[in-house]
């Protein structure tokens, strides 16, 4: 069995690796092969899907809690009409080419319920989910929707990209704001109130704005007040005339500035209905602990003590947990916020408490080496089943020209960068744009409006190479994006699924190459181990990816 420890950030390889300035290196002969064997890529190399895994798709039997049987159907070969951009190689520095738009290919489709109108959504919501462009329900938004749906608290836990940011607002839309159920006496009518009914957190000010985006597109123009963004970084102020003049239904902020106006009597949540804490392993990290603390206490609370004890406390509010690596001590967590809480994930859901820190919730035990067909399931909960893995070899010096002749090896059009040090990234934006590749940096020490306009560059195609650190490891949504590079390595497995996450979503194709000098080999290999995944040594000769094959 595969065993879970108990904290988030296992720093399993010690401090991340040294890295030091890169020099202005153009040309240089690349990559010997030292007798070891040397084939092309093998772009047959069918992926692993989700149906082969062969998941349970009924609730545990042995579940003493009464939850209905989600009903599974086949997957059926559709794919969603989001719009996916590529790109045309200019090469020339001063050319800023919008990428021409082009579909990328979903290779293996998370869908399972046929459409949204199976899970018991209202119809106003049908209806825009329509408008918006969504027809059919991801696996996990199929198991999540009822599930929320039905009152319970939950942890859904499924893979980077699989839309996780849906399966939790659409519960939470059916019954907050305009769209929502009609009650009894047949009323829709949406009744402005003096409290907030949901309040989603996210670790950061790009996925908190990312998630606030994707209630606008259901809302539509005219009810997009009904949520309001309460990030980090932007005016506060404005922030808090907002919530006295427009009354937002719903809330989407970072912990700081939630915690922050909470704490200035700006924001009234305590007849809360929803919380959700996107990147809940993020969340409870140490960093965030004393604004975390305030919002858990604060939102939807009852006033007045409860005898009954802490359960009984926070009836009145639903906790949704959320993440693509869910450590046990999440499941620790939620088991004592929640009243009978369930672990959602695409194929299943059962009561957290069947889940035992030795089960295979996720990947995030260093794996003794036994049982690798468990190893492989349970990396596959975490990873993109289309994603292609490999790690190439190069000295320091050189590592970020291999990454441009990675990017030309296999045409990538819309590449995230990952560096450890911030200090770094604008080195390497230099050394890519010195070569014809339009880069550009992106970290927290940059201001609101560097940050977005970065950001809007690199989703419209104008920048190519998105070079960057762990802030955009999590919850950062670009279709396009058909390549991730890490120039330095990931601390551990599971910021390694994060980083890898930012390509194939949505069972697009995708490719994520690992860039390290010789020493650090046995860093990939211990990843690869962890993860129960394949990363094959590689080159890029020729302009193409050569996969080394070991002896
Ligand atoms: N049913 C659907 N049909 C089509 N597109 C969808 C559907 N559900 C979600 N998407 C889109 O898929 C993309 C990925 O979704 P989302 O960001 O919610 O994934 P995620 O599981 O939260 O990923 P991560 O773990 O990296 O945060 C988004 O662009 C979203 O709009």
């Amino acid at each position: 069995m595969l065993a879970l420890p108990s904290t988030r950030l296992l720093l399993l390889f010690g401090e991340s690796l040294p890295s030091s300035r890169l020099p202005n290196v153009s040309r240089k002969v690349w990559g010997q092969t030292s007798g070891r064997f040397v084939s092309q890529v093998n772009p047959d190399n069918g992926p692993l899907t989700l149906s082969s895994l062969g998941f349970k798709s009924d609730f545990d039997k042995t579940n003493k809690i009464k939850a209905d049987k989600i009903e599974r159907l086949d997957v059926p070969n559709e794919e969603p009409k989001s719009k996916v951009r590529g790109v045309g190689s200019n090469g020339i520095k001063t050319v800023k080419a919008v990428r021409v738009k082009k579909s990328l290919e979903i290779e293996s489709a998370p869908f399972s319920a046929k459409s949204f109108s199976e899970l018991g959504l209202p119809p106003m919501l049908l209806e825009r989910l329509d408008t918006a462009g969504f027809t059919v329900p991801t696996d996990v938004q199929s198991a999540a929707v009822p599930t929320i749906l039905k009152g319970h608290d939950v942890v859904i836990q499924s893979y980077t990209g699989s839309g996780k940011t849906l399966a939790y607002l659409l519960p939470i839309l059916s019954e907050v704001g305009p769209l929502k159920k009609k009650s009894a006496n047949g009323e829709s009518e949406f009744e402005k109130k003096k409290e907030i009914d949901a309040v989603i957190v996210a670790p950061s000010r790009e996925l908190g704005m990312q998630i606030v985006r994707e209630v606008e597109k259901l809302l539509g123009p005219t009810d997009k007040k009904v949520v309001q963004q309460l990030v980090g970084g932007a005016n506060r102020s404005r922030q808090e005339e907002a919530l006295k003049k427009n009354k937002p239904a719903i809330v989407v902020g970072t912990p700081g500035r939630i915690a922050e106006i909470s704490a200035a009597g700006k924001l009234h949540t305590h007849s809360c209905r929803f919380l959700v804490l996107d990147e809940v392993d993020e969340l409870l990290s140490f960093n965030f602990r004393e604004d975390m603390h305030r919002i858990l206490e604060h939102v939807g609370r009852r006033t007045g003590s409860d005898p009954r004890g802490s359960i009984a406390k926070w009836a009145a509010r639903r906790t949704i947990m959320v993440s693509a690596t869910v450590p046990f001590s999440v499941i620790r967590a939620a088991r004592s916020w929640g009243s009978d809480p369930l672990l959602v994930q695409a194929k299943k859901v059962m009561p957290l408490e069947a889940v035992s820190p030795s089960g295979p919730v996720n990947i995030l035990k260093p794996t003794s080496g036994s049982d690798s067909s468990m190893r492989t399931q349970a990396a596959l909960q975490s990873l993109p089943p289309a994603l292609k893995h490999y790690h190439c070899v190069a000295k320091l010096q050189h590592k970020v020209d291999t990454l441009r002749r990675c990017v030309h090896a296999l045409d990538a059009k819309c590449v995230i960068a990952f560096m450890n040090h911030t200090k770094q990234l604008k080195d390497a934006v230099f050394k890519l744009e010195a070569r014809g590749m339009v880069a550009a940096e992106l970290h927290g020490d940059l201001g609101k409006l560097a940050r977005s306009t970065t950001l809007k560059k690199f989703k419209n195609g104008e920048v190519r190479v998105l070079v960057t650190n762990e802030l955009s490891a999590r919850g950062l949504d670009v279709a396009e994006c058909d390549l991730v590079v890490n120039l330095d390595l990931p601390t551990d497995s599971i910021h390694y699924a994060h980083r890898a996450g930012r390509t194939g979503r949505l069972g697009r194709k995708g490719t994520v190459v690992t860039i390290c000098e010789e020493p650090e080999v046995f860093v990939v290999k211990k990843l690869q181990k962890q993860l129960g995944i394949p990363i094959p040594a590689c080159e890029f000769t020729e302009g193409k990816l050569n996969v080394i094959k070991e002896d």
